[in-house]
């Protein structure tokens, strides 16, 4: 089917496709951007997406250039000096994967071009860190603010994790979990143009701190296929909606698992429940990750599994098109 697809492209953007995927009806190509301008860009992906049009229900176009530039896309606005626009990724249950899902969406986004930092606002159970591979680097304090902590994944992160001693390096300000929070999101994010941020699970003093302290641009909610993890999504969802911060999409996380020696795909905690409630909730579906144990245990070392190549690197990159779709849709 993806070679199929990459017949119908015009040559120039054919030779650029680095990868081609096709699942659920939608089709996610990642193009080579290198060299080209917005205008040039803007003319291969409408190309795209016309070659493509009626093939598949959804195409994805997403542009990677080998170092970050201002934007991808040119229907995004233009990078204007101000401080970045807060992503919040969100979970109703604990334990779905959201930590994992966020550095992975970082590191997709910033594969991508777009100038990213991370927030671990996991205050007291932050994993940031270990993910991202910068356990045991300290975070530095410039003129009262914190100086974020830089990866070798081109993601700059700020985690509490990253504060040896976080009561000298800082003054916390107001009660301590919300001061705690600003800290990290009012951090030395310069030129950062989206800010990530993890938030612990449910629906606590840091979610009502993040809507109404730091006005996300938007929230994207993870889930589990159970039907325990999906109740408690909707209330995640019910929160931010409520709080005015738009719902970019629900992510279905731990959806089918690929046996690694088999190759079988079974379905441990079902499939599509997801999907299913985020159309009840009227919310958009933004797409699954696999139960994949290579994920867990490139989680634990440090190198994020959207940092390499394959089907779930391509999975990341899917959801992180999705969502710089939505932000340059959303200025
Ligand atoms: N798609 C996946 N495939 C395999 N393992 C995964 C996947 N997603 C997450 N995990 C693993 O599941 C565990 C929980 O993930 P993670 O810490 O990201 O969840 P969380 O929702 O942030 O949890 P918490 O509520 O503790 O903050 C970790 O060991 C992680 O490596």
């Amino acid at each position: 089917m993806g070679e199929d697809l990459k017949a119908l492209l015009r040559p120039d953007a054919a030779a650029r496709v680095q990868s081609l995927r096709v699942a659920e009806g939608r089709a996610t190509l990642v193009l080579d951007a290198t060299g080209l301008d917005a205008a040039a860009r803007a003319a291969m992906e409408a190309g795209v997406r016309e070659a493509l049009a009626g093939k598949v229900g959804e195409v994805r176009v997403a542009m990677m250039a080998d170092k970050a530039e201002p934007s991808t896309t040119t229907n995004g606005p233009a990078a204007a000096p101000k401080g970045p626009r807060i992503i919040a990724v969100g979970s109703g249950k604990g334990g779905v994967g959201k930590s994992t899902l966020s550095a992975n969406l970082a590191v997709a986004l910033a594969r991508m071009g777009r100038r990213v930092g991370l927030v671990d606002a996991d205050i007291y159970g932050p994993s940031q860190a270990r993910l991202l591979g910068t356990e045991g680097q300290r975070a530095t304090a410039h003129e009262g603010r914190l100086v974020p902590v830089e990866s070798r994944w081109g993601v700059p992160a700020l985690s509490m994790a990253h504060l040896s001693n976080a009561g000298q390096a800082i003054a916390w300000r107001g009660p301590k979990i919300s001061g705690a929070l600003l800290q990290l999101v009012e951090g030395h994010w310069d030129g950062a143009e989206v800010l990530i941020v993890d938030l612990p699970p449910g629906t606590g003093d840091v979610q009502l701190t993040m809507l109404q302290r730091c006005k996300p641009a938007g929230a994207v909610i993870v889930s589990t296929p159970q039907d325990l993890a999906l109740i408690d999504a909707t209330r995640a969802v019910e929160l931010f909606e409520k709080g005015g911060v738009p719902v970019i999409g629900v992510v279905e996380n731990m959806a089918g698992y690929a046996c690694p020696h088999c190759g079988e795909v079974s379905d441990p905690f079902g499939c599509g429940g997801a999907e299913a409630s985020a159309q009840e909730m009227g919310v958009p579906f933004l797409g699954r990750i696999p139960l994949d144990i290579a994920i867990r245990r490139e989680g634990d070392a440090g190198t994020p599994t959207a940092a390499g190549t394959g089907p779930q690197a391509d999975a990341f990159t899917a959801l992180a098109a999705g969502v710089a779709a939505w932000l340059d849709a959303n200025p």
